[in-house]
């Protein structure tokens, strides 16, 4: 099977090298200039410096390359997916397209497989997320991920050509659980990043992280995901992952908020922009997602990390 990665970030390069290990890959970046770049120094400098693309890594800003591939890894940002199906959709016909990013696009509410369905109606969607960053994939380190895809045999076949002796993959058909994981556990993070920067310990983290989880089972289950996807790598694991460590741009960004710190706007922070899709859902379906709330008011900067704490802290006490 021939294998391509749209979108040449951190994630896509990271994918790409990994996935060199079971043969050719085709990593596409729509900057000429960078694909160029990339070919010559055999390195992402720009997005993921340090790690050497295997030879059979073949870096194109050329659509026609890309779509030679059977299998397309969609790297590119959430927000952006939307559009870049839309404009490529003639060419994604009937292929095999697996969403590697997180987040729920604002203008439509929907996830990225969604988002496939939507545009490539002919297509098979699939989703690959969970706890993995683009630095431990590239050094083929130990990593567990989710693979969920509505048909069972197509699920299987990517699950088999997508595993390598260090990335393993457990299937799913829980389509929405695994896009809801993916794109919630950024939206706490960003709230665990604020608790941490803000100064206001870890004990709260750990209560934001466990009332951050029950947020998404509620959401999880108002939109019809399996409560078992929401406890597995896409959901809890990242989670896990995501709201523990600095190496998270989602957690990062919170932190700059807490801290009343400059951050980078240049930064892909999936969680930000996840958080009001996230709010107006909550809205449409009648459900309280106070955390959710908050960081969509934070990330706008619409209020201060005091306020956010004083108006979680000042709801009624309930049962767990
Ligand atoms: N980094 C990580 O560890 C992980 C990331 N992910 C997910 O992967 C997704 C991508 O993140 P990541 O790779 O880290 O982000 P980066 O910021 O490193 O890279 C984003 C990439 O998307 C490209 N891009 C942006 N807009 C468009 C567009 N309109 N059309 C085509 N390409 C576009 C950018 O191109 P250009 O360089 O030209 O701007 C860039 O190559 C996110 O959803 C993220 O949550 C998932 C797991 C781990
Ligand atoms: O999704 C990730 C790890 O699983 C990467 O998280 P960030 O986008 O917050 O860096």
């Amino acid at each position: 099977m021939r294998i391509a990665v749209a979108g040449a970030g951190a994630f896509g390069t990271g994918l790409a090298i990994s996935l060199a290990a079971n043969g050719p890959v085709t990593l596409w970046a729509r900057d000429q200039d960078a694909a160029m770049e990339m070919s010559k120094s055999r390195e992402n400098s720009r997005r993921l410096a340090g790690h050497a693309f295997p030879e059979n890594v073949h870096v194109t800003s050329d659509l026609g390359t890309l779509f030679e591939a059977e299998t397309i890894l969609l790297a590119i940002p959430a927000q952006k997916l939307g559009n870049w199906l839309k404009e490529n959709a003639n060419n994604l016909a009937e292929k095999r397209l697996v969403a590697c990013c997180k987040g729920i696009d604002q203008s439509t509410l929907r996830g990225p497989v969604a988002q496939i369905e939507a545009h490539v109606p002919t297509a098979i969607g699939a989703m690959l997320t969970g706890p993995s960053f683009a630095a431990d994939i590239a050094n083929h380190l130990p990593t567990a991920l989710t693979l969920a895809c509505k048909d069972a045999d197509e699920g299987a076949y990517l699950q088999a050509c997508l595993s390598t002796p260090t990335l393993r993959l457990y299937l799913s058909q829980d389509v929405i659980g695994a896009e809801l994981g993916g794109a919630l556990k950024n939206v706490i993070a960003i709230a665990c990043g604020v608790c941490m920067g803000a100064g206001f310990g870890e004990s709260a983290r750990a209560a934001v992280i466990t009332r951050g989880f029950a947020e998404m089972r509620r959401i999880g289950k108002a939109l019809g995901a399996d409560p078992e996807t929401l406890t597995g790598l896409s959901g809890f694991g990242d989670l896990a992952l995501t709201c523990t460590s600095d190496a998270s741009r989602n957690y990062r960004f919170g932190q700059s908020i807490g801290a009343a710190e400059s951050f980078d706007t240049s930064t892909t922070v999936e969680g930000a922009a996840t958080a009001v899709s996230v709010s107006n859902l909550a809205e449409k379906h009648n459900l309280d997602l106070p955390i959710c709330r908050v960081v969509a008011d934070l990330s706008a900067g619409k209020i201060d990390p005091e306020t956010a704490l004083a108006t979680l802290l000042a709801r009624p006490l309930r049962k767990e």
